[in-house]
């Protein structure tokens, strides 16, 4: 696993430019190296900003979008279409505007599964497969050091045998999701932990400084290659 580097950058625009135009550049470089790219979405107001920049980007037609597998970490259980999921708002964002990425949603509320949350997870685990290795895994950080959806002091974070878990009674709205556990995430090349204001400040500097990941999720979010922390100077500011 990889020790954890980070990156400062002055504000949450430009960390989301900057961490576009990174992200392009890896899946353009997992194309030449593999074929093909697979990268694991977020949703948030900083993984939703880097697909905006993604959309925007000159260098966006470098990537072949029909070779990219896209994923979620996790994905709020809500009707199909709903303002709230991920889903939805990576569609707004960037996947409604570039050519048939192979986008692996997770069931809506109102899905195949009905309002069954363990099933929708069940259906995403085994589309996942035995041995996914993302090239690139995106999470954004809460307050409170959650990934994905994997909350402090949870089952989801216990997790050790389930590739998926639903999640319930969660601490943030919707109280209802499916997440990646931590030993997926892990499976990544390429981790990027993305946040942005004073209000991450606590779980940056906590996570970095060695915190049980029961305790701060953020902090078992490791890839086998890389692990990077890209934060904004509030983020950043109780760093030693
Ligand atoms: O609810 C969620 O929140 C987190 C963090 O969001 P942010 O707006 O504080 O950056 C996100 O990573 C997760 O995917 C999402 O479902």
């Amino acid at each position: 696993m990889s020790v954890p580097e980070v990156v400062v950058h002055r504000d949450g625009d430009l960390l989301a430019a900057a961490t576009a135009a990174r992200l392009l550049t890896a899946l353009v470089d997992a194309q030449a190296a593999r074929g093909t790219a697979s990268l694991v979405l977020t949703g948030g107001r900083t993984g939703i900003a880097v697909l905006e920049q993604v959309r925007s980007s000159p260098a966006r037609d470098a990537v072949d979008w029909s070779r990219v597998d896209l994923w979620w970490g996790d994905e709020r259980f809500l009707p199909s279409g709903h303002p709230e999921r991920n889903e939805t708002q990576a569609r707004e964002a960037l996947l409604d505007h570039v050519p048939a990425a192979r986008a692996h949603v997770v069931e809506p509320s109102d899905g195949r599964f009905g309002d069954d949350p363990e099933a929708a997870a069940a259906a995403y685990a085994e589309e996942l497969g035995s041995a996914p290795e993302f090239d690139v895994c995106l999470l954004g950080v809460g307050e409170e050091g959650h990934v994905a959806s994997v909350f402090p002091d949870s089952p989801a974070v216990r997790e050790r045998d389930l590739a998926v878990v639903a999640v319930r009674d969660c601490p943030k709205p919707p109280p209802t999701r499916v997440s990646l556990t931590l030993p997926t995430i892990r499976a990544s090349r390429e981790v990027w932990l993305m946040t942005t204001g004073a209000a991450k400040a606590a779980a940056v500097a906590t996570g970095l400084g060695g915190a049980p990941e029961a305790d701060l999720p953020a902090a078992g979010a490791v890839g086998r290659s890389r692990t990077l922390w890209l934060l904004d100077t509030a983020a950043a500011a109780k760093l030693p």
